[in-house]
């Protein structure tokens, strides 16, 4: 079989509490990067589709926020983590070779919640990869609509990168100028490694 290799330049590994604003930073930052260097790629979705494919599940039906998710949420965690058990690389690998944005220059990963996800891009694409943090008070994620949930947030895909040292910290608090002024940056920082 023939590997076909990426060679991404830069590889930012993002993570974050629930309703820190994950999505919305990594969104902001895809924008202003652009599709034609970047793409997000997420750890969960290859994980969702891949249960389905293996338990004959409507793929579309398990991905929106119905009742049929919650049903086979907690089968499928205990699956996701069998597999991670087996292999820590399992969805890491997953969700980048089979992403559209395999080629492109920067890859976004918007959703690494365990040490071993940052253990992976680290030790594979090791002079491109950059950690990221999004922090927010609880006040504030509580504004977006968190609520503590037993078994979730106090779970390891919740809490494993807890008390980790990160490459770059963004505080998305809801201060607009200076999350904008901390992207701009980053993507300076961004396109001079692509210029080399
Ligand atoms: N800086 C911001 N300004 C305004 N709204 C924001 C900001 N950051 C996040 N939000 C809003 O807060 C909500 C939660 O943000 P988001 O979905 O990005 O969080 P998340 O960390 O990806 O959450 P989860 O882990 O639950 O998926 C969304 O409605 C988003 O639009």
């Amino acid at each position: 079989m023939i590997m076909v290799m990426a060679n991404p330049r830069v590889i930012l590994v993002f993570s974050g509490k629930r309703k820190s604003g994950k999505d919305y930073v990594t969104d902001m930052l895809q924008e202003l990067l652009g599709d034609s260097v970047s793409h997000i790629m997420k750890l969960s979705a290859p994980l969702k589709k891949q249960y389905a494919i293996e338990h004959n599940l409507d793929f579309e039906r398990l991905l929106d926020t119905t009742e049929y998710k919650e049903k086979v949420r907690v089968d499928m965690i205990a699956w996701g983590e069998r597999k991670r058990d087996e292999d820590s690389a399992y969805f890491c690998r997953l969700s980048t070779e089979t992403s559209p944005g395999f080629h492109k220059p920067v890859w976004i990963i918007s959703d690494a919640r365990r040490k071993t996800d940052i253990k992976y891009f680290k030790e594979t694409y090791p002079s491109a990869t950059m950690t990221v943090r999004v922090t927010a008070d609880i006040a504030t994620r509580e504004n977006r609509g968190y609520v503590f949930t037993r078994n979730v947030d106090d779970a390891a895909s919740e809490c494993d990168l807890d008390g980790e040292s990160f490459d770059l910290v963004i505080d998305n608090n809801g201060d607009s100028a200076k999350l904008a002024a901390t992207l701009q940056s980053l993507k300076q920082s961004i396109s001079s490694k692509l210029t080399v």
